[in-house]
């Protein structure tokens, strides 16, 4: 694979594909960054975006893991002192998790955001932007509250921060991207540069494949599950033998999310995926990647609940490293 290719691999959106592939002509060394509001225990989200990072240290990129304390005061996650304790919590998870400690600066937002330059900018950015533009960008961020003031404050701080922490890539969920589009519209004007950026896709959620797997609704998957939650959870998973299900008679759009996890999660982190079977099933068999795991449910040769078993067996490895460093701290 060249590093364009893994650079870009499962992103959703790359912004632009011309500027990434001028990064990827000589990717060492480049910055690369991801904000996180702590939020204590990483969950699948987390997790999608970290397996990035991971693919963009590999090419030889530095990485950047904000903590992004200051925004998440600002979107009413609790008193700062509880989010400090929070975020630190975050930063051995992912370290469990695999992300390189050489090559990984954690930042906290407060380090910087409070500081008469970076303030003064914030304002500046609020003289040229509009209520309405703030408020759009932060419409997929924000609970779905009222918004407040500081909502309106949120996006403007994050285009900021990739000028601050001198990135050369933004990366997030594709629930970033209005943000990353409001930093490429206003950085101009504070005479600072665009980056650009990638999106990774959010997952559907697991058990009716609709809309998206959240934290906060339904059933998730985090660094505190036990190898028997993981199982329960991915057992009781929408998983039609197809990448492609039919749309609910409602017409709302449906993902296969056991799938989904195999190709976000586990193949990005594995260099082949064997389920293991009794003879009278056909015995073990071994995908080395996505695509061949998916023709085979497809086609009938993988029963979708030897590929949940899989499933949550794979994830069981990722998962146990950060789950085992939570029991240490929590001790
Ligand atoms: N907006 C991100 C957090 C974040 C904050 C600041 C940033 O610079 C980047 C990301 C989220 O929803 O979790």
């Amino acid at each position: 694979m060249d590093d364009y290719d893994l650079i870009t691999r499962n992103a959703e959106e790359v912004v632009t594909e011309e500027e990434v592939e001028d990064l990827a002509a000589d990717p060492e060394g480049k910055r690369a960054y991801v904000g996180y509001e702590p939020s204590g225990v990483l969950h699948v989200g987390h997790l999608l975006t970290a397996n990035k990072l991971i693919d963009l240290q590999e090419a030889g990129m530095d990485v950047v893991v904000l903590l992004a304390d200051v925004h998440a005061y600002l979107n009413g996650k609790g008193t700062f002192e509880e989010i400090r304790e929070t975020a630190e919590q975050m930063r051995e998870q992912f370290l469990a998790y695999g992300l390189d400690a050489e090559q990984t600066e954690f930042v906290y937002g407060s380090e910087y955001q409070l500081d008469e330059d970076f303030v003064l900018d914030v304002h500046q950015m609020e003289l040229s932007t509009s209520l309405n533009r703030a408020q759009r960008a932060m419409a997929e961020l924000q609970g779905g509250d009222t918004a407040k003031v500081s909502h309106l404050v949120y996006p403007l701080m994050q285009a900021l921060d990739i000028e601050y922490l001198d990135v050369d890539l933004a990366v997030g969920g594709l629930d970033q991207r209005k943000v990353h589009m409001l930093a490429r519209e206003e950085l101009p004007d504070l005479d600072y540069d665009v980056r650009p950026a990638l999106h990774t896709p959010i997952i559907a959620d697991l058990t009716t494949g609709e809309g998206k797997m959240a934290s906060s609704a339904g059933v998730t998957i985090s660094m505190e599950d036990s190898a028997d939650e993981l199982e329960d959870k991915i057992n009781s998973a929408y998983c039609p033998p197809t990448a492609d299900p039919e749309p609910t008679e409602d017409g709302v759009e449906r993902e296969n999310p056991v799938l989904e996890l195999f190709q976000y999660h586990v193949f990005p982190r594995f260099d082949a995926v064997t389920v293991e079977r009794p003879d009278e099933y056909g015995g073990n068999v071994t995908y080395e990647d996505y695509e061949e795991l998916a023709e085979a449910l497809e086609n009938g040769e993988l029963h979708p609940a030897d590929a949940k078993g899989t499933l949550a067996a794979y994830l069981d490895d990722l998962i146990a490293p950060g789950r085992e460093r939570l029991d240490e701290l929590r001790a």
